[in-house]
């Protein structure tokens, strides 16, 4: 089994009692603020600091194909994948602009697109944009008919996402939304969330990009036939991740896994990022309070996703783009969650009479 580089360690306590305390301190009634504070006190136990910080915060946008999609599952075909990959990187992409709304920067990964990236046409958009080219193989193989990848693909997918993880955190962000492009990653996902949960696939199975019914029971049918084909082994998460998952699934697991393991936040995003977690939660339980859910997305499996993570989504928009858009709309919220407990000043400092106990 792949095995982490560094262990994760548990929230700090002492912070969360002293965030909790000082939250009590301030200027409104005791919990008024009511998830806010929650969040902000769970930064403080990430961060082992009193009064935490949600910036710098990045959005890491893994690109990967799915060679699954030669089975028709997909509204799309695949070389939008390498196409957004030059828009994420131009700065046009929804992910781009709900990044700048939040202050963040974006990070895009090509860790398994199924095309070079045509490095002429990148364009340099706003200025926080970075391209890791991390190739591990030029897309899955059909999971239909064969393994997705093999074991080994897998993990060095984990190690890219470590690596990116790691550095990202040595480079001072201390929010990580999670990010992914990949036509064909929604039926990647639900293989995954199927065996990772024991749901029926029906039940995880949703329209991705834009399927008709008749897709969504033909991509089904494809799922069943590539979970029989290759019978993953449900408790060995990187078995799953090789033989039903993507190269950026697998990727955005290590990253989650390093953020973790340097005390980073990490904000999930919609059905395939949640994927990507499940299986980092597989791997090491102990990652599990170090993620924040942004959104619920349409997609059915997402809400069976999130209650195997126990993660409370922090809106329900109707959402079903992928990119971080997602977690990216949620990172204001950790940024105020923070910056209350900064910045609000205490009943003491104010001259505000606190409440009778
Ligand atoms: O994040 C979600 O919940 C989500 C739901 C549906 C689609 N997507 C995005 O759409 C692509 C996958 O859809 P599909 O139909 O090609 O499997 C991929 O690039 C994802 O980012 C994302
Ligand atoms: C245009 C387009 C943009 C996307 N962003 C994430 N998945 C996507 C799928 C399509 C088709």
């Amino acid at each position: 089994m792949w095995k982490l580089p560094k262990q994760i360690e548990q929230l700090n306590q002492e912070s969360i009692e002293q965030a909790r305390m000082r939250h009590d301190q301030l200027t409104k009634p005791p919990g008024s603020l009511g998830m806010l504070e929650e969040i902000g006190i769970r930064l403080a136990g990430i961060q082992g600091a009193t009064i935490p910080t949600a910036e710098p915060a990045a959005v890491v946008v893994m690109a990967g194909d799915h060679g699954v999609t030669e089975e028709g599952v997909s509204a799309f075909p695949s070389e939008v994948t390498v196409q957004m990959v030059l828009n994420f990187m131009a700065g046009g992409a929804a992910i781009n602009v709900l990044a700048r709304n939040a202050g963040a920067d974006v990070h895009v990964v090509d860790i398994g697109v199924k095309a070079d990236i045509p490095l002429e046409q990148v364009q340099a958009g706003n200025s926080g944009n970075r391209l890791w080219i991390e190739k591990v193989r030029y897309g899955t193989g059909n999971m239909a008919k064969e393994p997705a990848m093999t074991r080994d693909e897998a993990e060095q997918a984990l190690s890219v996402g470590w690596k990116i993880g790691r550095e990202l955190s040595v480079q001072g962000y201390k929010v990580i939304a999670l990010g992914e492009m990949g036509i064909g990653n929604t039926t990647a996902s639900a293989a995954i969330a199927s065996v990772l949960t024991g749901k029926p696939v029906p039940e995880v199975v949703g329209a991705g990009t834009g399927l008709s019914t008749e897709g969504i029971r033909h991509k089904s049918e494809v799922i069943e036939r590539a979970i029989a084909t290759n019978a993953p082994d449900p408790q060995d998460p990187v078995d799953v991740l090789a033989k039903v998952g993507g190269l950026e699934i697998a990727g955005l697991t290590g990253l989650t896994l390093a953020c973790a393991a340097h005390r980073v936040a990490v904000v999930v995003d919609g059905f395939i990022a949640s994927a990507a977690a499940i299986a980092a939660v597989r791997i090491e339980p102990a990652v599990q309070p170090y993620l924040f859910a942004s959104h619920k997305s349409v997609e059915p499996g997402h809400r069976i996703l999130l209650e195997a993570l126990d993660l409370q989504p922090l809106f329900d928009f109707s959402m079903r783009l992928g990119e971080g858009s997602g977690a990216s709309l949620a990172l204001p919220v950790l940024q105020g969650a923070a910056r209350v407990l900064k910045e609000m000043a205490t009943f003491a400092e104010a001259g505000v009479s606190d409440g009778v106990s």
